[in-house]
């Protein structure tokens, strides 16, 4: 089998007495997604803090394409391909659809972002910016004030900032969280399109999402991951069913 583009091996992580990530290994392919599931304080935002290198772990590593990068904060991450998607709103809401995709693109040519301005006269810039936003779906919102997007739109554009890195690996934070059906469904089929550019690492409560998209599952519960498989065979699991699923599988 091909080397994992994005790997951990034993990741620990503890707050005091509580292990909120105990010995963590998993590996994301080149295609797929592979959605990380479990109840709430089950350690899937710290695995990902982990991932992305906003929390150093007390043990273990992240290898990224074979390459430790363990050390490495989240901007040299970045760099590298990692692409992460947040909780929160890390859009300038006041500034276009088209300017916050080239804040993305400038973000990754190392330029210092007070030239804004000559960027947008910038033809390669704008070119990857506006390659982004067609490919998140909102070419035609380009103009518009990213505070009147509907926050379905505005996870496309956050996708599509992302996007502007040319990433290697995604990390997707719970996107369809406040997204009504309209706005759940329209992110599923861009991410489900997306896995093949780049795997994505998916955080996700919507089951009807991870059930729809996931190529692998793993169940995080306490810390550890009790369960790593496709979609069948985690609804099939007699152990998932007890910890987390309940009725809902
Ligand atoms: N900075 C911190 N300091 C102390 N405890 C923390 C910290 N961050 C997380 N925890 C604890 O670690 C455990 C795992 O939390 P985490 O947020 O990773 O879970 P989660 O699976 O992402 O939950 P949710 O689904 O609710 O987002 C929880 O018990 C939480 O209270």
């Amino acid at each position: 089998m091909t080397e994992p583009v994005l790997e951990t091996r034993n990741l620990r992580k503890a707050f005091g007495a509580l292990t909120a990530t105990d010995d963590v290994s998993l590996t994301l392919r080149a295609g797929e997604i592979h959605a990380l599931i479990g109840p709430n304080g089950a350690g899937k935002s710290t695995l990902i803090a982990q991932v992305s290198g906003a929390l150093a772990p007390d043990a273990g590593s992240v290898l990224l394409e074979g390459r430790d990068v363990t050390a490495r904060d989240t901007a040299a991450r970045a760099r590298a391909g990692l692409a992460r998607t947040f909780q929160i709103s890390q859009l300038a809401m006041e500034d276009t659809v088209l300017q916050n995709a080239l804040l993305g693109a400038l973000g990754q040519s190392g330029r210092p972002w007070r030239f804004l301005r000559p960027a947008l006269a910038d033809r390669s810039l704008r070119d990857r910016a506006e390659a982004a936003l067609e490919r998140a779906d909102l070419a035609d919102f380009a103009a518009t004030r990213t505070a009147d997007l509907s926050h379905g739109q505005r996870r496309q554009l956050e996708i599509a900032v992302a996007l502007t890195l040319q990433p290697k690996a995604f990390l997707m934070d719970e996107p369809m969280a406040g997204l009504g059906m309209e706005g759940s469904a329209a992110l599923t089929r861009l991410l489900d399109s997306l896995r093949a550019e780049a795997p994505i690492l998916l955080v996700e409560h919507d089951m009807d999402a991870v059930f729809a998209l996931a190529d692998r599952i793993s169940v995080l519960v306490y810390g550890r991951i009790i369960a790593t498989g496709t979609v069948d065979e985690i609804r099939a699991d007699a152990a998932v069913r007890d910890a987390y699923l309940g009725e809902t599988a």
